[in-house]
């Protein structure tokens, strides 16, 4: 039986937790601290506490989530340094290692990983990395909790971090965008909105079960639907000329990097 505590149940945390108890974890062994309790109904079993201070004094939790904003973790993370002897699990954007080495303890042990929020239908892709600290057992704990969620790789290069955030973290919300703009694309061509949006979503979506369950590339699925002189073939002559999507994908995924970095603190 793993002792579960979840710091920051909003929706990274929510889903996670919704992972864990969708795979039967008994919600008596989790505890949550978040300021606004007991979210969600289905959760209501699990204990949620708007403080750490209101945690059963005598609780030895193994894992110890921390899901609260990077910007956050400052006033929140030095009240968990009591639990020595649990393995952190931070899915903080841009916080290194050594900033929770730094606050609680070089002899603390972290894994820093960053989810997605597919997360909450348990179809999200999470990168992890664990730092020398970490035991066998707890590593694996941690991949299980996360694995509740979706698919997971491991890492031991944590200088990938920052890109990972850029491109699995944050992209999700590129494909929405892509959805979105596709759906505006589809009114100013003369479709109604609620077909454009209809139509869009569900290119989006069935694209991505294409992709999912086809063994060819990106690339070949992207030829298979272009005849020589179509539609197809008219639009990504925009969409991939010079200044199109590829530089611009580029320069968004390198502004994420870089302000993954600046979340270090
Ligand atoms: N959203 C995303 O796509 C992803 C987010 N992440 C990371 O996950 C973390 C959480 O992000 P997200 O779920 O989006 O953010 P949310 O704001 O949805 O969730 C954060 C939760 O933490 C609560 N909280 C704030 N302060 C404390 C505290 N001191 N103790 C306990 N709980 C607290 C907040 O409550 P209140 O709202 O009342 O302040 C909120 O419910 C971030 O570090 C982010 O970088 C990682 C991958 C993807
Ligand atoms: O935008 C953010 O900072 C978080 C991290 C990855 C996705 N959302």
């Amino acid at each position: 039986m793993t002792q579960i505590l979840l710091v920051g149940c909003g929706k990274m945390g929510g889903a996670l937790l919704d992972g864990w108890l969708a795979l039967g974890m008994a919600p008596r062994d989790i505890f949550v601290v978040d300021p606004e309790e007991a979210k969600h109904p289905s959760r209501a079993q699990v204990r949620v506490t708007g403080d750490v201070q209101s945690l059963p004094a005598d609780l030895r939790p193994d894992v110890v989530v921390l899901a609260v904003k990077p910007q956050m973790m400052d006033a929140a993370l030095p009240a968990y340094a009591r639990f020595a002897g649990a393995v952190y699990l931070t899915i903080a954007a841009g916080k290194p290692l050594a900033y929770f080495a730094r606050i609680l303890g070089s002899g603390a042990a972290v894994v820093r990983a960053m989810p997605n929020t597919p997360a909450s239908v348990r179809r999200g892709m999470t990168v992890a990395v664990a730092n020398s600290v970490v035991a066998a057992d707890q590593r694996k704990i941690c991949g299980d909790l996360l694995a509740a969620v979706g698919a997971i790789a491991w890492i031991e290069d944590e200088a990938h971090m920052d890109a990972v955030t850029a491109l699995s973290g944050s992209g999700p919300a590129y494909v929405f965008l892509l959805a979105e703009v596709m759906a505006a694309a589809g009114v100013r061509a003369g479709l109604p909105e609620d077909l454009a949006a209809r139509l869009a979503r569900e290119t989006v979506v069935g694209a991505g079960e294409l992709l999912r369950q086809s063994s060819e590339s990106p690339e070949q699925l992207r030829r298979n639907v272009t005849s020589p002189g179509g539609t197809t073939f008219a639009a990504l002559q925009v969409l991939m000329r010079d200044d199109g999507v590829g530089p611009l994908m580029g320069e968004a995924v390198a502004a994420a990097t870089d302000r993954s970095r600046e979340l270090a603190g």
